[in-house]
């Protein structure tokens, strides 16, 4: 009888723990469970199919041993109040992409090379309370991931278009202006110089009744590769209008942005625009402003960079001529 009773309660403790062994090996998480020395006491399917590591193999032996990736201090600085305060830590993927660096379960949909993983660390008590071992689950976070990486990025080439004149280029008129704004106020504070350059294509108008609305549009976009070439990276360019230009020029003096302005008439009266076996030439005239504080608001100081553009064109055109 005594025989029959205790294999009857083998059976039942066995048949328990294959019924648990099976269920942690058919759950999409990752289960480690480790002791206070980072020993691995279970390790289920999941670890297994990721790691290419079984679960007999490193059950046993120190987790770091097997996974060179983890940052030791890291986690076990992540685990003390687990083990010490009986509480859970959350880590997500946001926090720090990976602890296992595993490969992606889809390579071919998937733009990341890695797994992202949520992971929660959660201790395990014995009867007196006392938290010997913790269990690691990983969560694979990849598509979740993913997604919101391609709605951050299309979110930033929204952004970017939405800055952006779609014939030219440059800087629409609206953000340009917000660029505009923000430099007024710094350069009220740091009183370096700066100054804005107002161009404008001369006689137009005939541009597009000679030869066309799309000869003209090509001369507008000549124009704006002209003035992106001879400017400097960190000068704000803009298509305010029409046929009529910006540049924001940091660090400028009334001087050097009249060399500036120069530059570009030159390059401009030079270049012929090629439209259908023709070619178009073009002048352009610029008023220019450098930043003085009598200009107590950013309209003002622009206003007197277009009050100089009307003046070369008031005094026959293709001129750069600087505000009083
Ligand atoms: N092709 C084209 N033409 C445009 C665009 N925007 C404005 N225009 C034209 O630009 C011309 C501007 O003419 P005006 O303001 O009279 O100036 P202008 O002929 O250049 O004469 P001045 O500036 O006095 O030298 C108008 O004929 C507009 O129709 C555009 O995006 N593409």
């Amino acid at each position: 009888m005594a025989a029959t009773a205790s294999s009857s309660s083998a059976l039942t403790s066995s048949s328990a723990h294959n019924w648990q062994d099976a269920l942690l090996d058919s759950i999409e998480v990752g289960i480690v469970v480790v002791d206070a020395d980072f020993t691995v006491h279970q390790f289920n399917q999941f670890m297994e199919n990721h790691s290419s590591v079984s679960a007999s193999e490193i059950k046993g032996k120190s987790l770091f041993a097997y996974f060179k990736e983890i940052d030791r201090k890291w986690l076990i600085n992540k685990c003390q109040p687990v083990f010490s305060m009986n509480t859970p830590v959350f880590v997500i993927w946001e926090q720090r992409q990976y602890l296992f660096k595993f490969g992606t379960s889809r390579p071919i949909t998937s733009s990341s090379d890695h797994m992202y993983q949520n992971i929660t660390i959660l201790p395990i008590a014995s009867a007196n309370g006392q938290v010997d071992r913790i269990c690691i689950l990983v969560y694979d976070m990849t598509d979740q991931a993913m997604s919101k990486e391609r709605v951050e990025k299309l979110n930033e080439e929204l952004k970017v278009i939405s800055r952006v004149d779609g014939l030219t280029g440059l800087f629409n008129r609206r953000y340009w202006q917000e660029r505009f704004e923000r430099e007024f106020k710094l350069t009220y504070r740091n009183k370096k110089p700066i100054s804005v350059l107002m161009l404008d294509i001369d006689h137009f108008k005939k541009v597009n009744d000679t030869h066309g609305h799309q000869a003209g549009d090509r001369v507008i976009q000549s124009l704006a590769m002209l003035i992106r070439k001879a400017t400097r990276e960190t000068d704000i360019s803009g298509r305010y209008g029409g046929e009529e230009f910006v540049v924001l020029l940091p660090d400028t003096n009334t001087e050097t942005a009249r060399v500036v302005g120069e530059r570009i008439r030159l390059v401009a009266e030079r270049y012929a625009v090629k439209h259908e076996h023709i070619e178009i030439n073009f002048t352009i005239s610029a008023g220019i402003a450098e930043f003085n504080s009598s200009y107590t608001r950013p309209l003002m100081w622009l206003e007197a960079a277009d009050q100089a553009l009307y003046k070369a064109k008031e005094s026959g055109r293709n001129k750069v001529v600087l505000a009083e």
